[in-house]
């Protein structure tokens, strides 16, 4: 896995951010196949309503809640946002992150097998998306992903709508 740090661009970063200890935060990118096991479509969630970028489309999870593993916490996450059951977790990548409000690692997992009905427990909206993902805004700390389904998918052009 390789992992990689982006910074967002804003006024208001403060001068030391780099120097902040970053959150951990679990990320499930649940991914559709097709019957020749290629992936076709992944999961989007909007963030719910008084959350930071309440409205963005992102890949569902949260933060760790101390003593877990990012599979713990992703498979808590899934159940408390979405209703549903996941069997196991990839690690697929690690991505850094600064955002003017917190600094997050983000561990991104991929995840073919889930059990239940989707419920949008937090009155957020799902979306079953391909390339280029067609609901916007998409949060600045999801476009890597788009950009590494691209790279695997040797998907040309853009990514997402603006
Ligand atoms: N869930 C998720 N968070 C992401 C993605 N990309 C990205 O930069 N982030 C950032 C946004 C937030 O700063 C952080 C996740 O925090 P969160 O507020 O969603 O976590 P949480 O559900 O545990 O929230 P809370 O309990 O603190 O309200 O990671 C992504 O694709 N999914």
């Amino acid at each position: 896995m390789s992992e990689r740090v982006n910074q967002t661009a804003s006024p208001h970063s403060p001068v030391a951010a780099t120097d902040r200890v970053p959150v951990e935060v679990a990320v499930g990118v649940l991914v559709r196949r097709d019957a020749h096991g290629r992936e076709t479509e992944f999961l989007m969630t909007s963030r719910p309503e008084g959350k930071v970028y309440a409205g963005y489309w992102e890949f569902p999870g949260g933060k760790l809640e101390t003593g877990e593993t990012v599979e713990q916490a992703l498979r808590r996450e899934l159940h408390e946002e979405l209703g549903i059951t996941i069997a196991a977790a990839h690690p697929w990548k690690i991505e850094l992150m600064e955002y003017p409000h917190a600094k997050v690692r983000l561990n991104f997992c991929k995840v073919y097998d889930w059990q239940g009905e989707f419920e949008m427990r937090e009155h957020q909206a799902m979306s079953w998306q391909s390339l280029p993902v067609q609901v916007a805004p998409v949060l600045p700390g999801t476009i890597p992903v788009l950009q590494w389904f691209a790279a695997e998918r040797f998907h040309v052009g853009a990514t997402h709508v603006v």
